[in-house]
């Protein structure tokens, strides 16, 4: 989840992270993959040159997925159908609205019924997608409206592209608009098909819906770039560990995502889409399931952590110690997933608040958000003796020690948690380099760790640590928590603050608080002299997940 700014906030991390070009056909013999490139042998020597350099992936035997969304699929099964006499219309829109209505996994009628009902429709036999409605025979019981599919967009007179990764921009480009009813389809497709799937996701899939589409974006973003690309999809394979994905699912999902595609990318699709697809999916499928693999051989798929203390700093926001059942090696700046016992299989990000300790414990800084389950949980609930999940650290906001350079910490709210471990990793680490930390908060009664932050700063003379209201200081009041004598903090917010304190050539940018003041200060810092490249934060879209 962890960036510079130089990748746009897509980085290589848990959802973070995530054969040959004949792959799909072949059932992933090994070879070098090309990441969305085309299989055809007739490209011209120039689009040969545009293609991105071929990656070394390890082989690992994938099961070829069976698009349920290919026509020849479509008419093979609908032959079939004629022949059997099924009814066989696919009432997806039903099934959707019963997944939203029942988010549990169905019973075995349940089950039988849906399957019965998901049966390809004869009428794909022509390649035309049923749009209106279904035929009463085979309607469930009465439902909440489906979504609307997208209308039939007149065809517009494109080119195709004839790389692998044109074909799959273009498809995302037309489902992105209908991203949430796409995804929604899809989700109904696996849970109505693979049943035995649902319980791998949590009982209210509000969150978890748009995840699938936003994986799919970054990839599809990072495809120009393999070995980014190929590190997002290693993070993204090692941390699907903990929600039990095994390789066997992941056919599943692919025919489930390519039959979702077929029908709301209905302008762009072709056979040539459907094959790119196929070869993106099955090559996607590999390096995820090959990195669990990897790390299967050195780390648990997730981590059983005894809450041994709970610290209400604010009536908001808790200070929460973990001992892990076993080692936990980290990095200062590094996060994890945490699952509480309250909401399974719901999983949130929090950074790591201290640098590695020698007892082995673990502290993050929570802030109970309106609708934050699992953070309302961590603050209100949770209790020594409760039992937390975690997942494998991750992300690069990592000190990095070849350097001389500054560092320049914005820590915003309860950003200022993995601040504070960067600033514990360079005192242990024994050489001095200034660290200017820029400490933010709504008002100074906000500014919870501020005894830590002075602590540290009194004992460290390359530490400066300044502190920035934004809604007005509560000193003098009840709530103040400046000591006596203490410098006032700095009224405004924290980038223009920083930009006023500039500039920062000689710094490298650590970043960390809510998405919005990340983005200025990235602007904020790039005008004071920082390169992108020298500005590390966590990924913003992961970043504005967590603020959901
Ligand atoms: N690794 C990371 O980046 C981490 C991020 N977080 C995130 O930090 C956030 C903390 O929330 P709160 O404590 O409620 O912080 P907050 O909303 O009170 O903001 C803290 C300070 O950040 C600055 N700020 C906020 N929004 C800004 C904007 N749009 N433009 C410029 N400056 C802005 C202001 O100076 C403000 O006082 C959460 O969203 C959490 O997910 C928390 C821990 C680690």
């Amino acid at each position: 989840m962890t960036t510079t700014s130089a990748d746009n906030g897509t980085s290589a991390g848990d959802g973070s992270g995530r054969g040959s070009d004949s792959g799909a056909s072949s059932g992933g013999e090994s070879g070098a993959w090309s990441w969305f490139s085309s299989p055809r042998k007739d490209t011209t020597a120039a689009e040969r040159e545009r293609e991105p350099a071929p990656v070394e992936i390890p082989s690992r035997a994938v099961t070829p997925i069976r698009p349920v969304g290919s026509g020849a699929v479509r008419r093979a099964t609908a032959e079939a159908g004629a022949e059997t006499g099924g009814d066989a219309a696919y009432p997806a829109a039903q099934a959707e609205a019963r997944v939203r209505a029942e988010p549990s996994a169905p019973t075995s009628e349940e089950h039988q019924r849906a399957t019965d009902e998901a049966r390809p429709d004869p009428a794909w036999t022509d390649g035309a997608i049923p749009r209106g409605p279904e035929p009463a025979a085979a309607a469930p019981p009465p439902a909440p409206a489906p979504a609307p599919a997208p209308a039939p967009a007149p065809r517009a007179e494109v080119r195709e592209p004839t790389s692998d990764s044109g074909l799959i921009r273009r498809t995302l480009e037309e489902v992105e608009p209908v991203a949430d009813s796409a995804t929604a389809y899809f989700y109904a497709m696996l849970f109505v098909q693979h049943p035995h799937l649902r319980e791998l996701f949590p009982a209210s899939m509000d969150t978890q819906r748009d995840r699938i589409f936003r994986a799919l974006l970054t990839a599809a973003r990072l495809a120009d770039d393999p070995v980014v690309l190929s590190e997002y999809l290693s993070g993204l394979g090692r941390g699907h560990r903990k929600y039990g994905t095994l390789p066997e699912h992941y056919p599943a999902v692919g025919e489930c995502l390519i039959g979702a595609l077929t029908r709301y990318a209905e302008t762009t699709w072709s056979q040539a889409a459907e094959d790119a697809w196929v070869r993106a999916y099955t090559m996607i499928s590999q390096i995820m399931i090959d990195a669990a693999a990897e790390d299967e051989k050195r780390a648990p798929a997730w981590w059983n952590a005894e809450v041994v203390a709970h610290e209400a700093r604010t009536p908001g926001v808790a200070v929460v110690t973990v001992r892990p059942d076993q080692p936990y090696p980290y990095r200062a700046g590094q996060h994890t997933s945490l699952e509480t016992p309250w909401w399974p299989r719901v999983w949130r990000h929090y950074s790591f608040a201290s640098a590695p300790r020698s007892d082995g414990l673990l502290s993050f800084h929570v802030k109970a958000v309106p609708a934050g389950w699992v953070s309302s949980s961590l603050v209100h609930r949770a209790r020594p003796g409760d039992v937390v999940r975690l997942g494998p650290p991750t992300g690069s906001m990592t000190v990095d020690h070849t350097t001389d350079s500054g560092l320049l910490c914005l820590g915003g709210g309860t950003g200022i948690a993995p601040i504070k471990a960067l600033v514990e990793e360079v005192a242990e680490h024994g050489r001095s380099r200034p660290v200017e930390v820029f400490y933010g908060a709504r008002s100074d009664y906000d500014l919870y760790d501020l005894d830590t932050m002075m602590g540290l700063q009194s004992r460290h003379p390359w530490l400066s640590v300044r502190t920035v209201v934004s809604e007005g200081p509560a000193r003098g009041s009840a709530h103040s928590r400046m000591p006596a004598g203490m410098e006032p903090p700095l009224a405004g917010q924290l980038p223009d603050i920083v930009r006023h304190y500039g500039p920062w050539s000689a710094y490298d940018g650590y970043l960390s608080g809510p998405p919005g003041m990340i983005r200025s200060a990235l602007d904020a810092l790039r005008g004071s002299g920082i390169p992108p490249h020298r500005i590390r934060h966590d990924s913003l879209e992961a970043l504005v997940a967590a603020a959901e």
